[in-house]
């Protein structure tokens, strides 16, 4: 197709994006860049705009190779760096989508648009390694509990508080175990409150969590979503704990009572943003807070 003599590629890549997706049935479409699918038939298949690729990464991907390379393996190595990078962003991008009310199964047909390319995807929501996660501890804590912890973890981790970063951790599940073994270091701002006051799956009670979170310490919250104790301090032996360099006693203690009891850790880091996830002292999720989608169609 031609307008004023070019080419208009944008074109051309919104209508292969949408005819894949409806070939394939998808459950939506999702662009992160700017592409407009003004006036392109998607057979009501949805269309989300995901944010854009951060650009550290994308800086990161032009960063010129080690020496002694031959040019022809410099930009091969430079595409598949490009294309796992893509791969990567959108699976983030749908795994965020499916704990905000998004596709919850299905096909996912990805455009990614970076600097100088286009990349359409075809992305499993079942083989999503960050949904998998997701489901393997759904298997600990009811799904409607978990997905009502992400969830505000997300808002702390995009939004803090007031406008400043705030750090958070939740543990969810076994929480008598977790009890036991931790302390209060302030008061317990739950101590006596009517189970419906504690519940995370009554939206009305998001704003006093999210006010806590800025205590010192973590929240006790049980399998059935009700919030035993916030400030608390976890009494847990952080030795031999493997996570990441730079992170400190919020992380370990999250990953050590993780492998102490049967609990999901739910971590929001102060520094980052960053969303982890652990579970039998491993980190099983690991999530930038990226600005959830807007829906077009
Ligand atoms: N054992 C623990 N139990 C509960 N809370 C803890 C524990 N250790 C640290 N914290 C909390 O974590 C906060 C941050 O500590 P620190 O900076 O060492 O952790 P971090 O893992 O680097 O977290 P962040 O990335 O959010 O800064 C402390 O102010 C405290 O509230």
């Amino acid at each position: 197709m031609k307008r004023g003599g070019r080419i208009d590629r944008a074109r051309i890549i919104a209508e292969a994006a949408a005819r894949i997706s409806q070939e394939l049935d998808a459950a939506a479409i999702m662009v992160s860049g700017d592409l407009s699918f003004e006036g392109i038939e998607t057979g009501g298949i949805p269309v989300y705009y995901i944010s854009m690729r951060p650009k550290s990464i994308i800086d990161h991907l032009v960063a010129t190779g080690k020496e002694g390379k031959s040019p022809a393996k410099e930009l091969s190595d430079q595409l598949n760096r490009e294309a796992s990078g893509n791969v990567d962003h959108l699976q983030h991008a749908a795994a965020i989508e499916y704990v905000l009310e998004g596709p919850k199964s299905g096909t996912i047909v990805g455009v990614v648009e970076t600097r100088g390319s286009s990349s359409i995807i075809v992305h499993s929501l079942d083989e999503n390694p960050l949904i998998k996660a997701m489901k393997e501890c759904e298997e600990r804590v009811r799904p409607e509990v978990m997905n009502a912890v992400l969830k505000i973890a997300f808002d702390i981790a995009l939004t803090g508080r007031e406008g400043k970063k705030i750090g958070a951790a939740f543990i969810v599940g076994d929480s008598e175990e977790v009890l036991k073994r931790s302390h209060q270091i302030i008061l317990n701002p739950y101590e006596g409150h009517e189970e419906a006051c504690r519940n995370v799956l009554d939206r009305k009670n998001w704003e006093s969590i999210k006010e806590f979170a800025q205590l010192d310490g973590v929240f006790v919250i049980d399998e059935t979503g009700i919030v035993h104790a916030a400030g608390r301090y976890l009494d847990v032996d952080g030795k031999n704990i493997e996570i990441e360099k730079g992170l400190g006693g919020r992380h370990v203690s999250a990953a050590a009572i993780s492998r102490d009891t049967v609990a999901i850790a739910v971590t929001v880091s102060e520094s980052g943003g960053v969303l982890r996830v652990y579970k039998d002292a491993k980190e099983t999720i690991c999530m930038e807070s990226l600005q959830p989608a807007t829906r077009y169609i």
